[in-house]
């Protein structure tokens, strides 16, 4: 069968790259069609580097011709990235840079409950056992929970001197250096802050802490999407955010708002990727079985659809559960299947963390300076 350029253009335009509302022939994604008898070669450009963009970008393209044109359609797609040329869309570093501190990663979700914390505690240890320098900043003004996770409920953060000036001392643990709302609340007390009260409590644990030399800050954000985030997040300098959810459709829902937040114009905050929480349950004694409670593969597919990277998953396991509460992070077990997925997860969020470092302008951009241990960057 002889197929004709014009009816390929046509399928074309059923399609979009992922993150364009266009579709590709009209975002200009499309640079060249060609056509011998019934091999077609397309020649696709788009901007967003991750995995799951390329594959969605190249089977779209191949069901939209087998689809609407020929079925046995030979088709080649030449799949090119290039970084936007609209530089003043870069992502770019908000808030006074933090003299010592090279990136800070915001954890967020739309809906609360959905492992958030869990996956900031986890973070932070996997990066310390990894080699990297890391604190965590527990953000969370609604229900502060890193004092227990790291077993530091009794600890207060010291006052200490540096030049000359009295700074809060971060309380240490696993490696990681905490500071918590947690450790200026009562247990029992409620806190309720309004955007700018939180954010001025939260700039005092970021600028006026001796947090020393670090790789990674990681701040454990509160549940959803409210103005408190905006004030949170326009006043602290953030490098990117990661986005926990549960394959669930209501988790998802509130989680698709999450990317949304931070991809808006006024904040601007790159997502390094998605983590899909309590992906499935092995029963002990079915070591075989998953059974997908919460649904299959959800914050997968919603990364697909969404251009921004999938991290990784994590089962739904009680020795998650029972680590945060005895307070000793689950990723510190010694090659286990929770270490294991901790550890992938961890290693993209460095290589994305990498990866958006080197598209920010050159005088922005922040190195990390050490790599012990993680292969991830060299992939
Ligand atoms: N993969 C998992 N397997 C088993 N239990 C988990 C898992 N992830 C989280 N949990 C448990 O689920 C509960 C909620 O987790 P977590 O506190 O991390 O959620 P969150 O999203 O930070 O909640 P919020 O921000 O609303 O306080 C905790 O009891 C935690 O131990």
């Amino acid at each position: 069968m002889k197929i004709e350029k014009q009816q390929v253009m046509k399928a074309l335009e059923t399609i979009s790259v992922p993150g364009h509302g266009q579709n590709m022939v009209e975002s200009g994604a499309i640079k060249n069609v060609l056509v011998f008898g019934d091999e077609v070669v397309v020649d696709v450009t788009i901007d967003n580097p991750s995995l799951q963009a390329k594959k969605k970008t190249e089977v779209s393209i191949l069901q939209a011709i087998h689809k609407e044109v020929y079925e046995k359609a030979q088709i080649k797609v030449n799949l090119k990235v290039e970084a936007p040329v609209t530089e003043n869309k870069t992502p770019e570093i908000k808030g006074k840079p933090i003299p010592g501190i090279d990136n800070i990663i915001a954890v967020a979700s739309g809906k609360g409950g959905v492992g958030k914390s869990t996956v900031t505690a986890n973070l932070a240890v996997s990066l310390a056992k990894m080699g990297f320098k890391v604190g965590l900043l527990d953000a969370d003004i609604y229900g502060p929970s890193a004092t227990i996770m790291f077993d530091v409920v009794n600890e207060k953060p010291l006052s200490v001197n540096v030049d000359g000036k009295s700074k809060m001392k971060p309380v240490e643990s696993y490696g990681v250096k905490i500071l918590s709302i947690g450790f200026f609340t009562q247990p029992d007390q409620a806190v309720v802050w309004r955007g700018p009260m939180a954010a001025k409590a939260l700039n005092q644990m970021i600028f006026d802490a001796a947090w020393g030399k670090l790789d990674f800050l990681i701040v454990d954000l509160p549940p959803g999407t409210g103005d408190i985030h905006l004030s949170i997040m326009q006043s602290l300098p953030l490098t990117g955010a990661v986005v926990v959810s549960t394959p669930q459709n209501v988790a998802l829902a509130d989680a698709r708002k999450g990317v949304a937040m931070f991809q808006q114009e006024s904040i601007n905050v790159p997502v390094l990727g998605i983590v899909e929480n309590m992906a499935y349950f092995t029963p002990p004694e079915l070591p075989d079985h998953k059974y997908h409670i919460f649904g299959k593969d959800g914050a997968k597919h919603l990364a697909e659809d969404l251009g921004v990277p999938f991290l990784g998953e994590l089962p739904l396991q009680q020795s998650i559960r029972e680590a945060g509460d005895i307070g000793r992070p689950a990723a510190l077990q010694d090659a286990t299947e929770i270490e294991t997925a901790f550890t992938e997860i961890t290693k993209n969020v460095v290589e994305q963390t990498v990866r958006r470092n080197s598209a920010l302008p050159p005088t922005r951009a922040i190195e990390i300076t050490t790599m012990a241990g993680c292969s991830a960057v060299n992939k």
